[in-house]
């Protein structure tokens, strides 16, 4: 009896439906990929469904609270930069998503237009002060008081703008951290790969960037001279 050949198991390769073995196997990546969305805890909504580009352009607007009424409103006068997937413990994520979507934004483009006695600070130990409304709990500002790499930017979540066109994620950062809130650590390559598919690199602390700037930053504070290259 003959080996089974590709074509004993495709009965309709007459037509043309799977021309080659590639094409096969990109159909069933596709697949894998849609059972795992459609099976997967969702990452977060500006994620789950695929990443919309924002608006290079795009001149700023303002944040709301998540309060009925008497919200909390943060303008901000410019785009976000370094807008990405965040999985550590300490930023807001909204209900049911396993990642928080955080960007930065120059500390003087941004100011509380009201309701600003609803804040308090969720951690004052932390390095970032998160400034939360302490009715709906949804995190209105990170802002770093002491000396550090990103002395002078604020940590904002742009979803919660009425406005379109914010900075859209650049990169997933802290992926590992969602294993130490229970995440199954069997599933990573799932989240990581869904990520990838998404067009989104994968990092377990920030992405390359921020780190050798934060590294820069701890060089030149303990007087290390760099060498030439
Ligand atoms: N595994 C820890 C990581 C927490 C952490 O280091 N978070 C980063 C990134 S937050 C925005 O990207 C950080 O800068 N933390 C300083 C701070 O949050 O004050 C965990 O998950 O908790
Ligand atoms: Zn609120
Ligand atoms: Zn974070």
């Amino acid at each position: 009896m003959r080996g089974m050949q590709l074509s004993d198991w495709m009965p309709c390769t007459s037509q043309h439906l799977y021309n080659t073995p590639l094409e096969i196997a990109q159909l069933c990546i596709q697949v894998q990929t849609n059972l795992l969305t459609f099976t997967m805890a969702s990452i977060h909504p500006l994620v789950d469904n695929g990443v919309t580009k924002g608006d290079p352009n795009f001149p700023g607007g303002s944040l709301q609270c998540r309060c009925p009424s008497n919200q909390v409103v943060v303008a901000l006068k410019s785009n976000i930069a370094h807008n990405h997937a965040c999985g550590c413990s300490k930023c807001w994520k909204p209900a049911g998503a396993l990642f928080s979507i955080v960007g930065v934004i120059p500390r003087d483009n941004l100011s509380v237009e009201a309701n600003a006695s609803k804040l308090k600070i969720v951690d004052p130990s932390a390095v970032i002060q998160r400034h939360a409304c302490s009715d709906c709990g949804v995190h209105m500002y990170g802002r770093i008081e002491q000396a550090h790499p990103f002395h002078g930017l604020d940590f904002v979540h742009a979803e919660l703008s009425k406005q379109k066109g914010w900075q859209e994620p650049q990169f997933a950062g802290f992926v590992s951290s969602i294993i130490e809130q229970g995440y199954n650590p069997e599933g990573m390559d799932a989240i990581r790969s869904k990520f990838k598919a998404n067009g989104l690199d994968t990092y377990d602390a920030l992405s390359p960037p921020l780190m050798d700037l934060i590294a820069t930053f701890t060089a030149k504070k303990a007087g290390v001279k760099f060498a030439n290259l």
